[in-house]
């Protein structure tokens, strides 16, 4: 048996694993931005390799071949999540959908969430609050611009329509500004959480270190503040109950809708206060960010390709066929400006290293043995970028997707910008319905184009630090509307 193990180990030993400092092993490797510094990396040592957060071994992939094999093949071995100081505090003890352990619970959260929140029904039915919200985003663009030397700030425009579709559909219509800026202050807060080095995750007897920073009282003060304000709009919602609210009628929010499933919840399963402020969590921090970098990234590639901006505006103008918003059953019909979005996904997914998975037991692959407990980063912005599957795989090509069927719903694993598999991303519909409507509407009433003094050429494509990929450099731009008379 001894002898058995030890080849084992040999196994594991034989893969290209980098060589790193002792204590914080390759920790000094990752950069501001990992995703870049990682493929750099598996350059020069291949498209799976191990290295060493810390004291934990990590594998770093960044093939379509192999993230086929992680999240197809050996998909449930690979299913579960890592726990960190970060995700456990805010996930209420990983009682979350995003970073609980694979597991009955966790398979109870995601079926809610699926069949509850963000199933495709779901998502129609909150097409009202979708249409209104992005409405009131053109009328603010149009206000601004006629104000401000006629220059919008997109970016910060994008962030709130986003937040507001996610705040009116997860608490329901009454939500203050106050309120909702709050939250949006606490996701952005989350983000940067996420990327502050912990001692206790990677030498927990160095736990120490983080009180003695005031890391950890920093983190707590920042949970408290996002736990007593789930606890204001829980309550706010059983007293709209208690007051004779219809928690049944058209305007049901997530919240109603979770406790709703808290008053039938069932012996085998019952939804805790817990769980419920847990879900809510991952709705704001999954959902605002991540649709709205799509956004964001997209502007800026269609303001940088002016060609490409041209094609898109002339298939939503046609289509919208003398409308002044572009209705959502219509937006299928927008083959190119979908092509657009595919292609904006791929060179700029919103998480780039998706989140991170670990293997519940131990797994063979590509000869190798794989142990229990083994955390993988799957490299979707290396992936997307790779030459062996893209042509001029840096270059901004709509087209490439208009006679393809490649898709990023998880079955092309050369593109998946929401990750696969059992951990494949729940919101795809929803984000997907709010970036198309976003995007098609701000295409069909104004023509875009850089404050004057600005050119393209000075545009920087960079990521910004943090758990998601912002663009660097807010963008700035001048819309003129467009007549339709
Ligand atoms: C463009 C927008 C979005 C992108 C690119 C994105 C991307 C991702 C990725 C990469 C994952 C991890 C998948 C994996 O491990 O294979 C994920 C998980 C998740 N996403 Fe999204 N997401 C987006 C929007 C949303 C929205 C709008 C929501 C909800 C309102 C949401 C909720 C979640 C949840 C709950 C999980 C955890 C799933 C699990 O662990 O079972 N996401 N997302």
């Amino acid at each position: 048996e001894r002898g058995r193990r030890r080849a084992i180990s040999n196994k594991i030993a034989l893969l290209p694993a980098l060589p790193g400092l002792p204590l914080i092993g390759n920790i000094h490797e990752l950069g501001s931005l990992p995703h870049q510094s990682l493929r750099e990396l598996s350059k020069k040592h291949g498209s799976l390799m191990l290295l060493h957060i810390g004291s934990i071994p990590t594998l770093v992939v960044s093939s379509a071949e192999l993230a086929q094999e992680f999240m197809r093949t050996h998909d449930m071995v690979f299913a579960s999540r890592p726990s960190s100081k970060v995700s456990k505090l805010l996930s209420y003890n990983n009682i979350d959908i995003a970073f609980s352990p694979y597991g009955d619970c966790w398979r109870q959260l995601r079926r809610i969430s699926v069949n509850n929140l963000l199933g495709q029904k779901m998502v129609q039915s909150f097409s009202i609050v979708r249409s209104e919200e992005v409405a009131q985003l053109l009328e603010r663009v149009e206000d601004q611009a006629s104000r401000d030397n006629g220059v919008v700030c997109i970016t910060e425009m994008l962030n709130s329509v986003v937040s507001n579709i996610l705040c009116r559909v997860v608490l329901g219509a009454s939500m203050s500004d106050e309120r909702t800026s709050l939250v949006c202050e606490l996701v952005k807060r989350n983000s940067t959480f996420f990327s502050v080095v912990f001692f206790e995750d990677h030498f927990p007897k160095l736990r120490w270190l983080d009180v003695l920073l005031g890391s950890e009282a920093k983190l707590r003060t920042h949970f408290n503040t996002w736990d007593s304000l789930l606890e204001e709009f829980i309550e706010n919602h059983l007293n709209k109950c208690k007051d004779g609210g219809d928690s049944n009628g058209t305007n049901t929010d997530f919240i109603d809708i979770l406790l709703q499933l808290q008053r039938d919840s069932n012996t085998d399963f019952v939804l805790t206060r817990n769980h419920i402020k847990a879900i809510l969590m991952d709705m704001f921090a999954a959902g605002t960010d991540t649709s709205f970098i799509t956004l964001d990234w997209s502007m800026a590639e269609l303001i940088r390709n002016p060609e490409v901006m041209k094609k898109a505006q002339d298939e939503v103008r046609e289509i919208a066929n003398g409308d002044e918003m572009i209705a959502e059953e219509r937006l299928g019909q927008l083959k190119y400006l979908n092509a657009v979005i595919k292609e904006v996904l791929r060179l700029h997914p919103p998480v780039p290293l998706l989140l991170p998975r670990v293997s519940t037991e131990a797994c063979q692959m590509q000869g190798y043995n794989i142990p229990k407990e083994t955390r993988v980063f799957i490299n979707a912005w290396a992936i997307g970028r790779d030459g062996a599957y893209w042509d001029s795989p840096d270059e901004f090509k709509p087209e490439r997707f208009l006679d393809s069927t490649i898709d990023y719903r998880g079955k092309d694993f050369h593109l998946i910008p929401f990750g696969a598999g059992r951990r494949i991303c729940p919101g795809m519909p929803f984000a997907v319905a709010v970036v198309e409507l976003t995007l098609a509407n701000l295409l069909l009433r104004f023509n875009w184009t850089l404050p004057s003094g600005i050119s393209k050429e000075v545009m920087k494509m960079e990521d910004s630090p943090g758990l998601g990929s912002l663009r660097k450099q807010k963008l700035e731009l001048v819309p003129t509307l467009v007549n339709f008379k």
